[in-house]
C-alpha cells in the first residue's frame, strides 16, 4: 500500500458531497423531502449535534430491539421523529458537508481512480460500474465521471433525495445477482458503515459488499500506469475517531477484518475528521470466515465504542 496521506489542516475540506442548493441570497437552502432546511443558518455545531444525537438514538434503538423492549423502541422512535427523522439527518449530513465545511468524499475516490488512469477525459471507452450505497446527491465527483471512464453510477439510499436517480433501497436487502453484467467494479460506502447501529450489522454490511463486485477476469479494463489494477474495489469512508479513538477498533484491526474478506488495502488518506480507504477485492481468495469479536484493544475512559463484529456464520 502507498503511504497514508494526511490532511489535518483542511478540516473536512477533503471529503463530503456537495450541497444540492438553491441560492436564496441569504445563504443556501437544501430541500430535503418535505423539510426546507436553511443550510447556513445551522451552525456546524448544531449540525454535528443533530447527527450525533441521531446516531445515539439509533444505537439505543438497536439495543432496545435486541432486548425486546418494545415500549422503549416506541419512545426512541418518537424522539427520532422529533429530531426530524432520517430526512433531517440527511439534511444535516448535506449541510454539514457543504463546500465551506467539507466537500465531496467521492473526490478522493476520483483522485485515486485517476492515479490508476481509470477515469479522465481520454477514458471514454472504459466502462466502470459503480454502486454508491448511501447516496445523497447525483452531482458528486464520481457521478461527473460518467462517460469519462465510468459507465454507470447506481445509487441507493434508505431515503432517496432524488427519486429518479437514487433508488430508495436498503443495501442489506438489496437483491444480489450472480450475473456479471449487473455487478460492479466499485462499491462506495462513504459514511454509511458508522450509520449501522450495531457491531454485527456492520460486519454483515462489509461481508455483503463482496457479493456486488465483479470477479477478477470479468473486468474489461487495463490500467495504463505501472501499478496493479485496483479493481474490483471498495471505497470506504469513516469518521476518523472510529479508527483512531475506539476501544474496540484500530486502523490495523479494520484492515485485518477486511483481509479476512479477501480485501487488500491499496490507498489510505486521513483528513482532519475522516478516514478514506481503497480496498481491492481478490475474488480468487476464499473468505477466511475468521471470527472477530468485540474485544477491548485500546482501553481508555475517553474513547468511543465503535466496533465491527464478524460472526463465523
Ligand atoms: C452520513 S450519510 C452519508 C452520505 C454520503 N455517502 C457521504 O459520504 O456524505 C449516510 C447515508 O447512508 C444511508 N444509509 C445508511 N444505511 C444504509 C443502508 N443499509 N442502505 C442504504 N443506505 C443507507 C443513510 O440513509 C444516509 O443517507
Amino acid at each position: 500500500m502507498g503511504k497514508v496521506t494526511r490532511n489535518r489542516g483542511s478540516g473536512l475540506k477533503s471529503g463530503r458531497p456537495p450541497l444540492s442548493t438553491t441560492n436564496t441570497g441569504q445563504g443556501s437552502t437544501s430541500t430535503v423531502g418535505k423539510h426546507n432546511v436553511n443550510a447556513r443558518r445551522k451552525s456546524s455545531k448544531a449540525t454535528r449535534n443533530l447527527i450525533n444525537k441521531h446516531h445515539q438514538l439509533h444505537k439505543s434503538r438497536a439495543a432496545a430491539v435486541a432486548a425486546g423492549d418494545h415500549k422503549h423502541v416506541g419512545e426512541i422512535d418518537g424522539q427520532l421523529q422529533q429530531l426530524g427523522g432520517l430526512e433531517a439527518y440527511q439534511a444535516a449530513s448535506l449541510t454539514g458537508q457543504d463546500k465551506d465545511r467539507g466537500g465531496d468524499s467521492s473526490e478522493r475516490l476520483v483522485e485515486w481512480l485517476r492515479k490508476y488512469n481509470l477515469v479522465g477525459p481520454t477514458r471514454t471507452k472504459l466502462g466502470l460500474r459503480v454502486l454508491e450505497v448511501g447516496a445523497l446527491s447525483s452531482q458528486n465527483a464520481i457521478s461527473r465521471m460518467v462517460g469519462k471512464g465510468v459507465e454507470i453510477v447506481k445509487r441507493i439510499d434508505l431515503n432517496s433525495q432524488e427519486p429518479n436517480v437514487i433508488e430508495k433501497a436498503d443495501f442489506m436487502t438489496f437483491p444480489i445477482s450472480d450475473a456479471c453484467a449487473v455487478k460492479y467494479d466499485i462499491v462506495s460506502l462513504s459514511l454509511v458503515l458508522n450509520y449501522v447501529p450495531d457491531a454485527a450489522g456492520r460486519g454483515e454490511m462489509l461481508r455483503r459488499t463482496t457479493s456486488f463486485l465483479r470477479r477478477q477476469g470479468t473486468i474489461d479494463s487495463t490500467t495504463a500506469v505501472d501499478a496493479p489494477s485496483p479493481l474490483p474495489c471498495l471505497f470506504a469512508v469513516m469518521p476518523l475517531p472510529c479508527l483512531t479513538n475506539s476501544r474496540y477498533m484500530t486502523h490495523n484491526h479494520f484492515v485485518s477484518i477486511m483481509n479476512s474478506l479477501g480485501y487488500e488495502i491499496l490507498e489510505r488518506h486521513e483528513s482532519q475528521k475522516l478516514s478514506y480507504t481503497l480496498f481491492r477485492w481478490h475474488s480468487d481468495k476464499q473468505e477466511t470466515r475468521k471470527t472477530f469479536k468485540k474485544v477491548e484493544i485500546n482501553p481508555g475512559r475517553m474513547r468511543n465504542n465503535f466496533a465491527v463484529v464478524m460472526n463465523n456464520a
